[in-house]
């Protein structure tokens, strides 16, 4: 069986809006997640990114810990309490960091509070943040605009809700990081008791656009039956709540030059379910794969803090920006929290179950 995963390539939109808007509604509708050619953001620009968030990432856990996560605003560092179970070794960290770096929210004016960069990087650091930022939103608007075209809607209603100069604009970029693979876990895989190093979630936002290593294979895909469980997007919480279980998962493998993007929860909700928010996961390493460290870069898309999203059939109750961000970092917070690790326990036996099940393979269109 294989499954269709498709590339679009965005150049020249303004000459072939119409031919990129039915590419991509096609994309969007079925399997919710595709490859963008034609992007034209210089190679450099992402190694330059990836850079910088190494020597964030690289620095020491107490120094991370001065930027500690914050759930309304989903920016600043997840890490060093993200142990998996099985092998007590860390999986995954994460760092993050929007327009404002990661300051805080001022809730009485409803902008952002401040800027607050690491500045133990250096004053370039913030300026390359900020630069690679413009440059994939601008992908990210052009995605975005022309869904709305094919859809029937207006596109200036993308330049106002995801405009990258408010101060409303919650938009932000991530590095993922996954440590290299332990013997302890070497021996837990061989074993299939290795959870995911990043396990099965749909995406908050409205689109991600992902950026993905070359050669750093992993991320697996999983669209079909599970989204049509829709009420799983009602809950603006969602993200991480649930654990599918016996999905077919298919490899989306990193293209060199193409980014990978993703519709997120919100953009199902603004199109009443219309667009799929896919499950995916970054599964364990098998035996035979590269045992080295992982890196991705995100950048995760959403309106404005105060821009309310709903479809014209008004199947999903309204969300703002704020809504989307804020519930699904607190029940993030609230589930790691939980002492019992409920969730946690849950996840990583059923995952892991299900890791040995054959992959369904991505089928070139
Ligand atoms: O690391 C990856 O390839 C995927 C990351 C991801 O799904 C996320 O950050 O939401
Ligand atoms: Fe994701």
């Amino acid at each position: 069986m294989g499954r269709k995963v498709v590339t679009v390539d965005i150049s020249s939109f303004e000459d072939r809006k119409q031919e990129i808007a039915s590419q991509l509604l096609d994309a969007s509708k079925d399997v919710g997640f595709f490859y963008i050619a034609g992007h034209g953001i210089p190679q450099e620009d992402f190694a330059k990114a990836l850079k910088a968030g190494q020597a964030f990432l690289a620095l020491p856990d107490d120094v991370k810990a001065q930027w500690p996560f914050n759930p309304d605003s989903y920016l600043g560092h997840r890490g060093p309490d993200e142990l998996e179970t099985v092998t007590g070794n860390r999986l995954w960290e994460w760092w993050s960091v929007g327009r404002y770096g990661t300051g805080g929210y001022d809730f009485k004016n409803q902008k952002f509070a401040g800027e607050e960069w690491p500045e133990v990087l250096g004053k370039e650091w913030a300026q390359t943040a900020l630069d690679f930022q413009e440059k994939v939103h601008r992908v990210a608007v052009t995605i975005l605009k022309a869904l709305f075209i094919a859809l029937g809607r207006d596109e200036a209603i993308i330049d106002n809700a995801f405009d990258i100069t408010s101060e409303e604009n919650p938009s932000f970029v991530a590095w993922n990081y996954y440590p290299p693979v332990t013997e302890e876990q070497e021996a837990a895989a061989k074993s299939g008791k290795l959870p995911p190093r990043l396990h099965a979630h749909a995406d908050m936002d409205v689109l991600t656009i992902l950026y993905q290593r070359e050669g750093d294979i992993g991320l697996e895909i999983a669209p079909g039956n599970e989204i049509e469980d829709l009420s799983l997007i009602e809950d603006v919480g969602n993200i991480w709540n649930h654990v599918p279980v016996a999905r077919e998962w298919t490899p989306l493998d990193p293209k060199p030059g193409l980014l990978t993007v993703n519709i997120g929860d919100g953009l199902t909700r603004w199109t009443d379910g219309l667009l799929k928010s896919t499950y995916h996961r970054v599964r364990a390493p098998k035996e035979g794969d590269p045992k080295g460290a992982r890196y991705s870069i995100p950048y995760f898309v959403n309106p404005k803090l105060n821009y309310v999203i709903q479809g014209p059939e008004k199947r999903f109750t309204p969300v703002t920006g704020f809504d989307l961000l804020s519930k699904t970092g607190n029940a993030y917070v609230a589930r790691k929290n939980d002492p019992e690790k409920t969730w946690q326990k849950k996840a990583y036996t059923e995952e892991g179950a299900s890791l040995a099940a054959s992959p369904v393979t991505a089928v070139e269109a």
